[in-house]
């Protein structure tokens, strides 16, 4: 499943961010978006997760092959460790949890409530549900995110397993994850002001699709 972005023009309430992009992400590969604080880089990845219509240009692949994890946890705190993958597992119509456990060391946790995790505890589980998905193609919008040193490994051994079964990642983030993949700086793609409407329309934060 390849995921084609063609002459793409985002925007983030009604401004246009960035514009021009092309880039294309084929089975086994990684893209890693680079740039400051603030120039688009989650915009980006709502578009291409379909959350939010292009203003411009085309992002082509089938939406149902894509998970997406954004800034937030987006667990559900009344349900333990266990109860939220398998939520997840049903939603997506897979079986079993326990490569997600294992995969993300919450295999001491599982009867947790998630609301009882620290932060670090609480992101593993969020990127565990990847591995519940099913689905090969990863949007991550700064995965890493409370994870330490030896979390961050983990996260980045679970993307390496994902890209050679044959998924792909589109992961916006600050760090070295140390992986093998292309980098796309969009810096150089912010939009003109003259392209901005300069209207402004709110959004809601939704936690993982
Ligand atoms: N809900 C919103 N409504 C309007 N504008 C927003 C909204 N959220 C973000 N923005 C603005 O849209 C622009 C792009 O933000 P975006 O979150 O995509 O940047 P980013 O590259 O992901 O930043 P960071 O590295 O800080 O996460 C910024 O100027 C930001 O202020």
């Amino acid at each position: 499943m390849t995921l084609t972005v063609s002459d793409l023009t985002i925007s983030r309430g009604g401004i246009p961010v960035l514009e021009g992009l092309n880039f294309s992400l084929e089975p086994g590969g990684a893209l890693v978006l680079r740039g400051p604080n603030g120039v688009g880089k989650t915009t980006l990845l709502r578009t291409v997760a379909g959350l939010q219509p292009a203003v411009a240009g085309t992002v082509e692949c089938d939406p149902e092959s894509i998970a997406y994890a954004a800034h937030s946890d987006g667990l559900k705190g009344m349900l333990t460790v266990s109860e939220n993958l398998h939520f997840w597992a049903d939603i997506f119509g897979t079986k079993g949890i326990d490569a997600a456990l294992k995969g993300f060391d919450l295999e001491g946790l599982v009867d947790r409530p998630a609301s009882a995790l620290s932060a670090g505890q609480k992101r593993r589980l969020g990127l565990a549900r990847l591995l519940v998905t099913g689905r090969p193609i990863w949007i991550l919008d700064e995965p890493t995110v409370s994870l330490d040193v030896a979390s961050v490994e983990m996260f980045a051994d679970a993307v390496r397993a994902h890209l050679a079964a044959g998924g792909s990642a589109l992961i916006a983030t600050h760090i070295d994850l140390g992986l093998e993949a292309e980098v796309f700086d969009v810096g150089p793609y912010r939009a003109k002001p003259e392209n901005s409407t300069d209207a402004f329309s709110g959004s809601f934060d939704e936690g993982f699709l």
